[in-house]
This record gives structure tokens, C-alpha cells and sequence, in this order.
């Protein structure tokens, strides 16, 4: 299905509005370029919620949406931000997806996580270190679903699990990932390993794309994924979620109770400054709460008591 583009050039004030306001209509993805550059194609490219401001006095946002979505809706989102909107600037097309995959491929590197946990683009060698005999790998095309490894909520995540195979808490386990996107957590966990993993995610394309990560990694056997109306009960001895923070204590009754009691749990995606309110609600279940700072964004951890 082709997808929508939002073309737009805005200054640096206006930018984080504006990726903030098409994020929560459901931007796929939000790349800046510079205004004056000659190949805006070859510019960096974010995926929602980075949150990361180039040095460009003036730059051109672009957003991705699902074909479907009427481009009214954009444009309303983004003068309820701004009032001072010139609607007249903002140019919209359809296009294929693949496009975009190619770009945000083209920029992808191998990462390494942790003392032994790599993510390394599915079309991409080895790279010296991630063949050694204990590195943990996951060979990822994230597509337009979120989980590359680039997004610091992730890298806390992938630190973490990274840290807790190190203690021997993860070898022998099963392992939730709630907010499962690419599958990313869910394979670093099976690949530092974890048994079995469960993912569950609302969107559809995240649920695809997880099962065709589990494909390319050999690991469909050990791993389900779910929309979480069909998600199986029982409960984990290692749980990480990276949705956002809202959603984190929305769901704080239905993570907290997929914990074992003694179990690890991490939560991601919580902005810096939101991570009290967190463990405010999370403190009911659990001990030995503590918060770990990335860039702009916090990881909170616990212990299950009982
Ligand atoms: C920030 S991404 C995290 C992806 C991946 N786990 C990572 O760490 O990179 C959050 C994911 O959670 C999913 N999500 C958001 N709210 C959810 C909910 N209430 N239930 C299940 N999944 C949700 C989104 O669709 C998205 O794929």
C-alpha cells in the first residue's frame, strides 16, 4: 500500500512542535533535512520520538503516514501547535514504501550493546567482534516498524538484557517484550539465551514484522508474538516494555502481574522528569526501583516482590 509523505519547512523553534504534534497522529517516521542542502535524501533520519535537534537554522521535516490518513488531519494537528502555521508550505504525496526502507537502510550500522549483544543489519557482514564464539546477534530489518537499536529507550533496553545474561538471569528463562515493535528486545533475549520469548504489540505491522525477524534470526521456534487481545496469561521471570510513559502506568496492572514474583522487570521510553511518576505507580509491586539516564530518556527497573 503507498504511503503518505508530509513535506514541511519549519524553523528550529517550530521543529520539535511539529514532530511531537505528527507523532501523535501517527507519523511512521519523521526525517529532517537541512534546508539548504543540494541532497536532502542523504540526511540523518529519526525515527519517532527522538527527539534529536540538528544544528540547521532552518531544515524541512518530513513525515510518513499510513496512505490512508486524510492530510486535513495533519494539518489541524500541526496549527494546534502553531498558530502561526503557513499551511500554504506543507506538500504532501504519495509514496512507496520501499523508499523509505532503502533510506533508512542505507544508514544502518552494526551496533554493539553491553559486553556481547549486536544488532546488525540483516544485509550487512559481520563485523569484526560480533563473530566471536559468545556474541549474542540479532540480524534485523526493523521495515517501518520502531527498534533499530538507534533509539536510546532501545539501547537501555538491549543494556539491560545484556547486564542481566551477564548475571546469569537470562539463559534458561522465558522472556516478555510488551511493545514489541521490530522484535528486537525479544531476539536479544532469545539470542542471549532466553528460552522462550513472547512479544505483544497493538500494531499490526509490529506483530508482522517481529515474526519475520524471528524468521531471518532461526528463532520462530522460540518465540510468539500477539495483539494483546490474544496475548497468553502466565507470567515471566524477565519482562521489558518500551512504550511510553503514559501507556507504562496506564498498563502498570497488566505488566506489573506478567512479573514472577522474584522477576526482572524494565520500562523504557519514559522522558526524562516522568520517571517518579513511574515508579510512584510501579513502587505497589515492586523493590530496588531504580532509574538509569540515556540522552533525554530514563530506563526504570525493579524486582517483583513476593
Ligand atoms: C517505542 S516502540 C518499542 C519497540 C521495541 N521494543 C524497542 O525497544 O525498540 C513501542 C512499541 O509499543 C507498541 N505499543 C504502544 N502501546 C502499546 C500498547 N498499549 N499495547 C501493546 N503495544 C503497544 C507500539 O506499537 C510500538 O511498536
Amino acid at each position: 500500500m503507498p504511503f503518505l509523505e508530509l513535506t514541511l519547512p519549519c524553523t528550529e523553534a517550530q521543529q520539535p512542535r511539529y514532530e511531537r504534534a505528527l507523532e501523535d497522529v501517527g507519523a511512521l517516521a519523521v526525517t529532517l533535512a537541512d534546508a539548504h542542502a543540494d541532497a536532502p535524501d542523504e540526511q540523518a533520519i529519526f525515527e519517532p520520538g527522538v527527539g534529536q535537534t540538528p544544528l540547521w537554522g532552518e531544515m524541512v521535516l518530513t513525515a510518513l503516514f499510513p496512505g490512508d490518513t486524510p492530510s486535513e488531519l495533519l494539518l489541524h494537528a500541526l496549527a494546534a501547535h502553531d498558530e502561526g502555521l503557513d499551511w500554504s508550505r506543507a506538500r504532501f504525496r504519495e509514496v512507496e514504501d520501499q523508499d523509505w526502507e532503502r533510506a533508512w537502510m542505507d544508514q544502518y550500522a552494526p551496533l554493539k550493546f553491553g559486553a556481547r549483544t549486536w544488532i546488525v543489519p540483516w544485509n550487512h557482514a559481520l563485523p569484526e567482534g560480533a563473530d566471536a564464539d559468545d556474541a549474542a546477534v540479532v540480524r534485523l530489518d526493523p521495515g517501518l516498524a520502531f527498534g533499530s537499536g538507534t533509539h536510546p529507550t532501545t539501547a537501555l533496553c538491549l543494556q539491560w538484557l545484556d547486564a542481566l545474561a551477564g548475571e546469569g538471569q537470562v539463559a534458561g528463562r522465558d522472556v516478555l517484550d510488551f511493545g514489541c515493535g521490530s522484535g528486537i528486545l525479544a531476539l536479544a533475549a532469545l539470542k542471549l539465551g532466553a528460552v522462550r520469548a513472547v512479544g505483544i504489540d497493538n500494531d499490526p505491522q509490529a506483530v508482522a514484522a517481529t515474526l519475520d525477524n524471528a524468521q531471518r534470526n532461526g528463532v520462530e521456534d522460540r518465540m510468539s508474538v500477539h495483539l494483546p487481545g490474544d496475548a497468553p496469561t502466565g507470567t515471566y521471570p524477565v519482562v521489558v516494555a518500551n512504550i511510553l510513559a503514559s501507556a507504562l502506568i496506564e498498563l502498570a496492572d497488566v505488566i506489573g502481574e506478567q512479573v514472577a514474583p522474584g522477576g526482572q522487570l524494565a520500562l523504557s521510553g519514559i522522558l526524562a522528569g516522568q520517571e517518579d511518576d513511574v515508579i510512584a505507580v510501579y513502587a505497589a509491586r515492586f523493590d530496588d526501583l531504580r532509574a538509569e539516564r540515556l540522552e533525554d530518556w530514563i530506563r526504570v527497573t525493579g524486582v517483583r516482590r513476593g
